[in-house]
């Protein structure tokens, strides 16, 4: 299949190499030029104008964006639009609110266009090797790009998830689990550091790997990065996040579903990125006053 791919960041790039192993015809586009030259190499098609990328394919065009949600996607479908035939399938592989690709839905479905939102999952070597996608749009839509999606994802990791909005509710709430999960590894770790016995991370981290109720992708993570820095001396416990875990709990929230280990996740998250906080200070004067115990002072 032709494809048109707007985006060739670190998920772009790899995603538009793993599409053209699979024998897809692949036009690039970024911003960056430097990126355009270098897909070349992965023997796509590098252009640098979206009109350029839109000219070199053929009818019924399916151009896939990878960039950085939010209004940014807006400007690009509206650039896109100038060019556009109803027919034409934009795909949507970042990580949108799913609200967002509703409206984008309706809005382009409106000109006669598709809209399929697409989750993408894996990080970077999935994008390469096979992600994990789970994909909302109309059936008509994304009927014949079934084989695309199966192509690019491992066995059993593509997922048609129904209307559109489903592909990015759906990986909106595996990141809401992806934050609990590495939170709960993380403080099972500060209990290890924290005890008297003088445990090797890695190595535990390795043995929980095989064959424990808790192995899987994220503890194979944990040993790789106990690898590299055997007690993580060289980087600071500061948790950025960039908005899905948020998502996940004001959805929650919204539905009445009560999920504890995602909101003390994402709040684990911000606390990490203040050094010292003024509630700390609060409540430590309050166990001052009413019971005199001890502050630490500055
Ligand atoms: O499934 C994935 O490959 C990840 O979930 C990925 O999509 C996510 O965007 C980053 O891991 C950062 O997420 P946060 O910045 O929210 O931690």
């Amino acid at each position: 299949m032709h494809i048109g791919f707007i985006g060739l960041g670190k998920m772009g790039f790899n995603l538009v190499g793993n599409l053209v192993r699979h024998g897809h015809t692949v036009v690039g586009y970024d911003i960056n030029e430097e990126l355009v030259n270098a897909v070349r190499e992965t023997g796509a098609t590098g252009v640098t104008s979206l009109q350029d990328l839109y000219d070199k394919l053929p009818e019924k065009r399916v151009l896939w964006l990878m960039i950085p949600a939010g209004p940014l996607i807006d400007n690009v479908i509206e650039q896109l639009l100038a060019m556009m035939q109803p027919g034409d399938v934009v795909i949507d592989g970042g990580n949108s609110h799913f609200q967002d690709s509703i409206r984008r839905h309706t809005y382009l479905k409106e000109k006669g266009i598709g809209f399929l939102d697409c989750g993408t999952s894996g990080g970077i070597s999935g994008a390469l090797n096979g992600a994990c996608t789970m994909v909302g749009g109309d059936a008509d839509v994304i009927e014949p790009l079934h084989a695309v999606f199966n192509d690019i994802s491992v066995e059993n990791g593509y997922l048609y998830t129904g209307p559109g909005g489903s592909g990015h509710f759906t990986k909106m709430v595996h990141n809401g689990i992806e934050y609990g999960m590495m939170q709960s590894i993380a403080e099972g770790f500060e209990v290890l550091s924290k005890s008297q016995f003088p445990f090797d991370y890695e190595a535990v981290a390795r043995m929980w790997s095989n064959g424990s109720v808790i192995r899987g992708w994220l503890m194979e993570l944990t040993e790789n990065a106990f690898k590299k820095d055997a007690n993580l001396d060289e980087i600071q416990g500061r948790m950025f996040s960039s908005g899905e875990g948020k998502w996940t709990l004001e959805t929650a929230l919204d539905l009445g579903v009560p999920t504890p280990v995602i909101a003390l996740s994402l709040i684990m998250r911000y606390r990490s990125l203040q050094d010292d906080t003024f509630t700390g200070k609060v409540v430590a004067a309050l166990r001052n006053e009413f019971g005199g115990h001890a502050v630490a002072k500055k």
